[in-house]
């Protein structure tokens, strides 16, 4: 039999895609514990309302423009073809049967893991599906044990998140340091999130 190629699976909504995403993700790469890591753009979140969303499209050129010089790393639209809001569970279900050569290790934060019993389908996920658990800061304990089904690995805790990002545009501040210059060059020329 042979062996499958290990997958990390990075959701998440990317609007836009910043250098705490990159950190978490070359730190799975960098583990070892996974081939290749695909972010896979969620067109609309379960848990999220936004107005700002930026068109999925858009979101998954940035995504692109982040990874262009990093072979292991890859952007999966997988998802703005299935049905809305994007649950995990089904994503899975559908990747697994068009790539039954992967083997697919699902990309959480410690803080997801709290309300991880809430998502759809979560006993499914867990049966299928390892998780990379990366630390988040003022974790609470979740209600589910995941002793056997989660690999935790180290990596830096940024407090920088997209809105901070989407915010700092509105209000003419730089954002130099906190995306991909590639990612940076894109926002500016295509005048997103003014
Ligand atoms: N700085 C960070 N460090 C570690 N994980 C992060 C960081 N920012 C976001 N994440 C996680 O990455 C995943 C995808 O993130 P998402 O696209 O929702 O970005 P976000 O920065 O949290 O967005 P927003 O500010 O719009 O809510 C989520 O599970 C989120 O918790
Ligand atoms: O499937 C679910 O029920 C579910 C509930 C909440 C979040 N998710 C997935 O988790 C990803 C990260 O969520 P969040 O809220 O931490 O940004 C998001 O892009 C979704 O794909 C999935």
């Amino acid at each position: 039999m042979s062996v499958k190629k290990k997958v990390g699976l990075f959701f998440g909504s990317f609007n836009p895609i910043h250098i705490g995403h990159m950190i978490i993700a070359q730190a799975v790469v960098d583990s070892g514990r996974v081939d290749e890591l695909w972010f896979v753009v969620s067109p609309q979140n379960p848990f999220k309302k936004n107005n700002s969303l930026l068109h999925e499209f858009d979101r998954l050129d940035l995504v692109n423009a982040a990874i262009q010089d990093q072979p292991q790393m890859k952007a999966s639209d997988i998802e703005f073809n299935l049905p809305k809001p994007s649950y995990t569970a089904t994503t899975l279900a559908v990747l697994a049967e068009k790539h039954p050569q992967n083997e697919f290790k699902l990309i959480i934060g410690e803080d997801n893991l709290t309300h991880f019993h809430k998502w759809k389908n979560y006993e499914e996920i867990l049966e299928h599906h390892r998780l990379i658990v990366y630390p988040r800061p003022n974790v609470q304990k979740p209600k589910i044990n995941f002793e056997d089904h989660a690999e935790m690995i180290e990596a830096p805790m940024l407090h920088i998140s997209a809105t901070f990002i989407r915010d700092s545009i509105k209000n003419d501040n730089s954002i130099k340091y906190l995306v991909p210059t590639e990612v940076e060059f894109l926002i500016k020329s295509r005048k997103f999130y003014q």
